[in-house]
């Protein structure tokens, strides 16, 4: 790939005010294909905004979203979802009084473009659920296919948001404090299905996670907000390392000796 292809997505400048406050202050970061960026910061930096901006839930008071070199900053959420950038753990994504299977059912035909009238051929219909089964059983699922999705326990629920998510098969995904609330046991299957997206080398894949552990383990690089500015991007273990993340991010003093 020449090196003046545009990445597959990218934020210029992004920046967001409520009020006088500048929650997200002028953020330039490039993401390529096939990596997986951790971003993390304090309490109140701006993260979840800047997802909010990436997806299309905010609107920017500045700068741009640029995906594959389009700008796609004045595109709502779900035009954004439609060109390929996909975000779980928003409980919208699930329909709860629809069945584990018919929700990823749904997200597949949604992404082919297939309509209900055209589903009474059984041969398009069945290669449907044959799809949906098989993300089901890729999310440990299948064994719960028939049940509501709001039958499922919390980890349920979060792993069918994967499933749908996978179902639209976005180029860019991102995920928001993806083992929040999860209990002990359920925390390694999510990280796993996350591991073996990035490990497909084909995805985009952008995390907002406090857990340092969660982050070293996953992140082929990380980027620090602070105060909704972009103040360390890099390797992890050198960002982690580095003396505005030691004080800023992990509360350890400088010394002044
Ligand atoms: N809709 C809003 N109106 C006003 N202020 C907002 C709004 N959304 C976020 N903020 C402010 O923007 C700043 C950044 O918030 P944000 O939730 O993005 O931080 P964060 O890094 O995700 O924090 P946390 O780690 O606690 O989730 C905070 O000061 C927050 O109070």
């Amino acid at each position: 790939m020449p090196a003046s292809s545009p990445p597959v997505l990218e934020t210029e400048n992004l920046t967001i005010r409520f009020g006088g406050h500048v929650a997200v202050d002028s953020v330039s970061c490039r993401y390529e294909s096939g990596s997986l960026t951790a971003i993390v910061g304090p309490n109140g930096a701006g993260k979840t905004t800047y997802f909010n901006m990436i997806s299309g839930q905010l609107k920017a008071s500045a700068g741009q979203v640029r995906l594959y070199g389009n700008d796609i900053t004045g595109l709502s959420a779900p035009a954004r979802t439609h060109r390929g950038i996909g975000r779980a753990f928003q409980l919208t994504n699930l329909f709860p009084n629809l069945s584990v299977l018919e929700n990823v059912r749904l997200a597949i035909q949604s992404r082919r473009g297939i309509g209900l009238n055209l589903l009474t051929r059984a041969s398009s219909f069945g290669s449907l659920i044959e799809e949906a089964e098989t993300l089901l059983d890729r999310t440990n699922l299948l064994e719960r296919a028939g049940e509501t999705a709001a039958a499922l326990p919390h980890g349920g629920q979060r792993r069918l948001e994967v499933a749908v998510l996978l179902a639209l098969e976005p180029d860019v995904l991102m995920f928001d404090e993806p083992t929040a609330g999860m209990s002990a046991d359920e925390v390694p299957v999510i990280l796993d299905l996350i591991r073996e997206i990035k490990g497909d080398r084909t995805k985009t894949v952008l995390l907002v996670e406090h857990k340092m552990d969660v982050v070293r383990s996953l992140a082929d690089r990380i980027i620090v907000l602070h105060n909704g500015a972009l103040v360390a991007d890099g390797p992890p273990d050198e960002v982690i390392a580095s003396p505005i993340v030691q004080e800023a991010y992990l509360g350890v003093r400088k010394s002044h000796a």
